[in-house]
């Protein structure tokens, strides 16, 4: 059983925190706009932040301050600016260094920042957020005077208010300030786990893929299940399943992945008479199958990768058909989205080039010439009636494998 609370890492020693040297700013995302209930997600943010940076190389700390995490460490920046990127919550990551809250020396941050062949030329503006209000300077006069300092030290420079080339970022807290000049994209949206707990469906397309990215930035921790079609088809589709369930669960605490082999299922389900209706009689065994599956596992709800009319098999009364089966609510991140835009969500987030390869999907057994685009449900229960569900389900979650991806690196052993 799941709980959905990582497991927590070791806080960082004090003595950690005194120094000052290179760190890395993350700006809260939405996070931010929670009220009485903040600090949970804060700390649920950190969780996955500390998660994140297991087996780094090296000892790291993280700071509070108000809307912002500090990051730093014994290990290179890059590295932990790279970690802090695949963590879900973060609005922007931004290497800095980390100094004694004074002027002068925030000013020769600043300008050993800038002095680089890189910026020559290069316009600037000065931005500064005063946590300390004991501080002498308001945040203006902050701007102000670090700005002048900084372009008489730095002739090159020139200042522009409205489209710098870089924004140089000072945040004045109470010992210490940090100072930036650089700001990457983070992924928004909030920790994952803060919504709950999700199973979701994954093919070997790129559909489902971007989905359960889109549910983990909602804030659902996800679980996988996989269904091939073994015995009858060859394991392709369980490597690709396991390569994309890899490569999600770098944005999160890592998932678990079930393998289910459904190929005797179908075949059932076509020797009952199935006809046009097999894809969706499928897809109602699959959200079955799934939901006693999540049940088991503390999944409150199941994610496809449907797009509403992308294919035959989800039109919206195939949709509804399917959700009668499933005892779960079936989230379709993807209901509005195009198929270009999904593939381009893909590429964005690493699972294009798994999505891509070619497998044998469970779908393409024993699919019908032409698929039913209206399941009539009075017709997909006589044929379920001609097997016993119950019996069938408890086989197939009786055989499931369960595989940890990006936890250990085993192969899967692909289940007979
Ligand atoms: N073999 C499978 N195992 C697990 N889930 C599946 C499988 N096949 C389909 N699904 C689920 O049903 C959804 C719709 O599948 P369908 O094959 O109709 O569309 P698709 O466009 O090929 O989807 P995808 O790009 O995700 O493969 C998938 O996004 C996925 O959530």
């Amino acid at each position: 059983m799941h709980t959905s609370a990582p497991a927590r890492v070791p806080a960082p020693r004090a003595s950690d925190t005194a120094r000052p040297g290179p760190c890395v700013l993350l700006k809260h995302g939405e996070v931010f706009l929670k009220g009485r209930n903040r600090q949970l997600f804060v700390e649920r943010l950190h969780d996955n932040l500390r998660t994140a940076l297991r087996g780094i190389g090296g000892s790291t700390w993280i700071k509070t301050a108000q809307n912002v995490t500090v990051l730093g460490g014994e290990v290179p920046r890059e590295a932990l600016v790279e970690r802090a990127r695949r963590v879900i919550g973060f609005n922007s990551v931004e290497p800095a260094v980390r100094v004694p809250s004074d002027l002068d020396t925030i000013v020769a941050a600043a300008v050993d920042g800038l002095s680089g062949p890189e910026y020559d030329g290069a316009t600037f503006v000065v931005r500064a957020r005063r946590r300390n209000k004991q501080f002498p300077l308001t945040s203006s006069r902050v701007e102000a005077q670090v700005g002048a300092r900084v372009l008489a030290a730095i002739p090159g420079l020139r200042v522009d208010l409205t489209r710098p080339d870089v924004r140089l970022s000072v945040e004045i807290d109470h010992k210490e300030s940090y100072v930036s000049w650089e700001r990457l994209p983070g992924l928004s949206g909030l920790p994952v786990g803060s919504s709950g707990r999700a199973l979701v469906l994954l093919s070997g397309g790129y559909d489902s893929p971007v989905a359960a990215h889109r549910a983990m930035r909602r804030g659902l921790a996800c679980d996988f299940v996989h269904f091939n079609g073994a015995p009858y088809t060859n394991p392709a589709s369980v490597y690709k399943a396991y390569a994309l369930a890899r490569e999600l669960n770098r944005y999160q605490p890592p998932g678990e992945l079930h393998v289910i082999a459904l190929g005797k299922a179908q075949k059932q389900l076509a020797v009952a008479g199935a006809g046009r209706l097999q894809v969706v009689a499928q897809r109602r065994l699959m959200v079955r199958t799934a939901s006693a599956l999540a049940a088991r596992i503390g999944g409150e709800a199941l994610v496809t990768g449907d797009s509403l009319g992308q294919v035959a098999s989800q039109t919206l009364a195939n949709m509804v058909a399917v959700d009668e089966a499933a005892t779960l609510p079936v989230l379709r991140p993807l209901l509005g989205r195009e198929k270009q835009e999904i593939i381009d969500e893909a590429r964005s987030i690493g699972t294009a080039d798994v999505s891509v390869l070619p497998d044998e999907d469970c779908c393409s057994l024993l699919a019908p010439r032409r698929v039913t685009t209206r399941a009539e449900l009075p017709h997909l229960r006589v044929l379920e009636r001609r097997l016993d569900l119950d019996e069938v389900i408890e086989a197939l979650l009786d055989s499931a494998q369960v595989l940890r991806p990006g936890m250990d690196d085993e192969e899967p052993a692909v289940p007979a």
